[in-house]
């Protein structure tokens, strides 16, 4: 199983993400210009998830996603969700 890295030292290590209040994750809220740019980052994320085997907590209002990576086996950040985040950043543009 992968190990825990903490959610603060996850966090430093990205741009724009930070430590969850209540629990060892790393978050972010991504804008796009409208829903349909919104809807295609979570298309292109749901099959890197998949491939992965490592899937977002995420919500969708309009043009925003609020995203919440954790290990959920492994009870807090691990290295799948840096990879993850690095994923979001670099396909968000
Ligand atoms: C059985 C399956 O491999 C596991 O349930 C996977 C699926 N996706 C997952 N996603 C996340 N974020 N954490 C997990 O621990 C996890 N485990």
């Amino acid at each position: 199983m992968a190990e825990t890295i903490g959610a603060k030292r996850a966090a430093g290590t990205l741009s724009g993400w930070s430590a969850a209040q209540d629990r060892d994750a790393i978050e972010k809220t991504f804008k796009f210009a409208d829903f349909n740019e919104a809807f295609g980052f979570m298309a292109r994320v749901a099959i890197f998830a998949d491939k992965m085997d490592h899937h977002p907590e995420w919500s969708n209002v309009y043009n925003t996603v609020e995203v919440a990576l954790t290990t959920h086996d492994a009870g807090g950040v691990t290295d799948k969700d840096t990879k993850m985040a690095a994923f979001m950043d670099k396909i968000a543009g």
